[in-house]
């Protein structure tokens, strides 16, 4: 079984939302299993799963056009990790999520990206074209609206609760991310063995 731990943090269960749908797109793949992982907490379980998975997709939401301090805390406490090489060849991906339709969602993404390239990672885009891209046909429903390349974005309008928001599509879109970087980790997993390579 291939493992793809998902690991985020959420102020206030938005990012949370778009996590779950993350690993719901993780266990539509056949052979992959999702772990989902709050980081605020971050106690022994927390680093013994990140080491057993395959691939890790970070999640936060975007704060003050960046990362969130619980997640950044979490990422500079990576480095323990980062002294041993120890997520080095995982398959690596991200989301993020902010009350704007941009709010400076894409920092928080390079950001993690960062993350990953100083960890040694295999890093996953989206892999989708930008959704309502023409004035004719394009809608809000559109897989992939907010037409991130790096990772997955989505939106949580400040007067809704995190029952109704992110929308659909943006849930979708992260549903999307979680199957790709599962395929991706399973496709990895594969071609190694078949190598006999570590
Ligand atoms: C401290 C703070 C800073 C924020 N900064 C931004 C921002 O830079 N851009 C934005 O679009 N939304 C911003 N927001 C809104 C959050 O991104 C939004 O409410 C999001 O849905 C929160 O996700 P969560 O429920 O997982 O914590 C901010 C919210 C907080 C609490």
């Amino acid at each position: 079984m291939i493992k793809v731990a998902i690991a985020y943090h959420s102020g206030s269960g938005h990012t949370a939302r778009q996590a779950r749908a993350v690993a719901a797109g993780v266990e539509s793949v056949p052979g992959a299993t999702a772990d989902l992982r709050e980081v605020a907490t971050m106690d022994d379980g927390l680093w013994r799963a990140l080491a057993e998975a395959d691939a890790i997709v970070f999640g936060s939401p975007t704060y003050m056009g960046s990362q969130s301090a619980a997640f950044q805390a979490f990422a500079e406490a990576s480095s323990k990790v980062w002294a041993e090489m120890g997520w080095r060849d995982k398959v690596g991906a991200a989301f993020t999520n902010s009350a704007g339709v941009n709010g400076d969602k894409l920092h928080t993404l390079t950001s993690m990206a960062l993350l990953a390239a100083q960890h040694g990672m295999h890093w996953v885009t989206l892999g989708l074209p930008p959704g309502w891209l023409y004035s004719s046909g394009g809608s809000h429903d559109d897989l992939n609206r907010l037409g991130a390349f790096i990772g997955a974005m989505a939106q949580s309008p400040s007067d809704l609760g995190p029952e109704a928001a992110p929308s659909e599509s943006d849930l979708r879109t992260a549903e999307h991310l979680g199957r790709r970087v599962a395929t991706t980790a399973v496709q990895l997993a594969h071609g190694r063995r078949a190598l006999a390579v570590a």
